[in-house]
């Protein structure tokens, strides 16, 4: 069985036409007291000032752990330890359709730096922070029922 499509904001659109479907690497970093990394989507990017994981797009041959390694160093500038694959779920966008490959993060070196102009917030659960993008969403429901289960 294959996992339903979030559709947001009416999303593609074009009925018949097969659009690309692209991979996202996506860091849920958890710290010591069981905090989640949140940043903003950095200005001139679609949803721009949105909430969301750092992450992004993977580069020709590359696969997620590696793809997130680079992303995390160039857009919040640390070298992440193990990367543990969580979750994934595809998302229906009007400027894209994206695989969001979710992988959980515990260990890291150096300190944040916010190279793209984002800001970023140490979150607990129920997060504060505004608006989240849509397909960041349901992610923080998965680590609620995850809490539910086995709280801290
Ligand atoms: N990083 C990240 N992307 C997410 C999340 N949720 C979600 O729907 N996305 C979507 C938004 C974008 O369509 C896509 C990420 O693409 P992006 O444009 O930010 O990637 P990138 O940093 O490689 O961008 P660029 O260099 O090509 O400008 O994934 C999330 O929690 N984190």
């Amino acid at each position: 069985m294959t996992d339903p499509v979030l559709v947001v904001d009416g999303g593609g659109q074009q009925g018949a036409t097969v659009r690309p479907l692209v991979d996202v690497a996506v860091g849920v970093l958890i710290d010591s007291a069981g905090r989640y990394l949140l940043t903003t989507r950095p200005p001139g990017k679609v949803y721009e000032g949105y909430w969301e994981f750092p992450g992004g797009k993977l580069e020709s041959g590359e696969d997620v752990e590696q793809a997130l390694r680079r992303e995390l160093q160039e857009e919040i500038g640390v070298v992440i330890g193990k990367v543990q694959p969580w979750r994934a779920s595809t998302v229906d966008y009007p400027h894209a359709l994206v695989r969001l490959h979710f992988c959980k993060v515990y260990e890291w070196a150096g300190s944040l730096r916010m190279h793209e102009g984002q800001t970023f917030s140490w979150e607990s659960l129920p997060v504060r922070c505004h608006p989240v993008l849509p397909g960041t969403v349901p992610v923080l429901a998965w680590l609620a029922e995850e809490a539910a289960v086995a709280p801290r």
